[in-house]
């Protein structure tokens, strides 16, 4: 597996362009010492709204991912591109079907050095994009495992995506799927409001995003980048 730049990230900031967000807060964010900021969102994301946040984030050194939830949000621009393909689904668009058609037309402009996929595994039901998606959330651990295996050793996709977007997640769980992965990094999001969440989430996944509490609770959101930069991570190291 290569190894991409963004396998050394252990705290991203994730915002969404469908939300107000004041100078002063994007300020924080982007000098707060977080390894990245990810833009994307599940619902209301626009070629407009993506393009005027990261020109505002382009004002800071900060790397600047998309996250691209829609052919209509694939803006030029950014240091990396993220694919979801959505694996807990039968929704087959949402696998693949949605990202192919997205490749007819963005196919021979796509920067594929800095583009990957992320298998995402969504895991809590009122979540917007569990909704959205028709993710199959209620789980055993053993098809959790299955569709970590999935992306990692059958598709060898770069980034398994633990979503738990909006509420806590289960981090023996997510710790078991980061000790499976061979090629993979794991990605962990869904619930952190602080440093206690963000150190557990930091044990058990390689890379930890903080996504609705920077809108809630600037103070208790940017705690978070320490927190998890001073947290020793179970998992094998991805960076080489
Ligand atoms: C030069 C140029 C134009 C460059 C760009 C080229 C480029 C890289 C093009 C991309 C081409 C491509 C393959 C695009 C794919 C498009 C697509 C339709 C993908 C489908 C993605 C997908 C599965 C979406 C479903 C929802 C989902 C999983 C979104 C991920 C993000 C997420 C979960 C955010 C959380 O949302 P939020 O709103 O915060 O949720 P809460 O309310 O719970 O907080
Ligand atoms: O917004 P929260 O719950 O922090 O989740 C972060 C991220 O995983 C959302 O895609
Ligand atoms: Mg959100």
């Amino acid at each position: 597996m290569q190894a991409y730049p963004f396998f050394t990230w252990r705290h991203v900031f994730k915002l969404d362009p469908d939300r107000e967000i004041s100078e002063e807060t994007l300020d924080a964010v982007c000098t707060s010492g977080t390894d990245a900021v990810l833009v994307g969102g599940s619902s209301g994301v626009t070629f407009d709204n993506t393009v005027e946040l990261m020109s505002r984030i382009r004002r800071y050194e900060v790397d600047c991912a998309l996250e691209v939830s829609g052919s209509e949000a694939a803006a030029p621009g950014f240091d990396y591109y993220f694919i979801p393909m959505v694996l807990n689904t039968s929704q087959i668009d949402w696998l693949s079907g949605k990202q192919t058609a997205a490749l007819r037309e963005y196919g021979p402009f796509i920067p594929w050095e800095t583009t990957a996929a992320e298998g995402y595994i969504i895991l809590n039901p009122d979540a917007e994009a569990a909704r959205l998606t028709g993710a199959q959330t209620g789980l055993d651990e053993r098809t959790v495992l299955a569709h970590a295996l999935m992306a990692d050793k059958l598709m060898r996709l770069p980034i398994v995506y633990l979503e738990y977007s909006g509420r806590f997640g289960d981090m023996d769980l997510v710790c078991k799927v980061g000790s499976e992965l061979s090629g993979a990094r794991l990605f962990y999001g869904g619930g952190i409001d602080g440093a206690d969440k963000a150190r557990q989430a930091a044990e058990a996944a390689h890379t930890v995003v903080v996504g609705n509490v920077v809108y809630d609770n600037l103070e208790a959101a940017l705690q978070t980048v320490r927190a998890v930069k001073d947290t020793f991570c179970l998992l094998p190291s991805k960076t080489n």
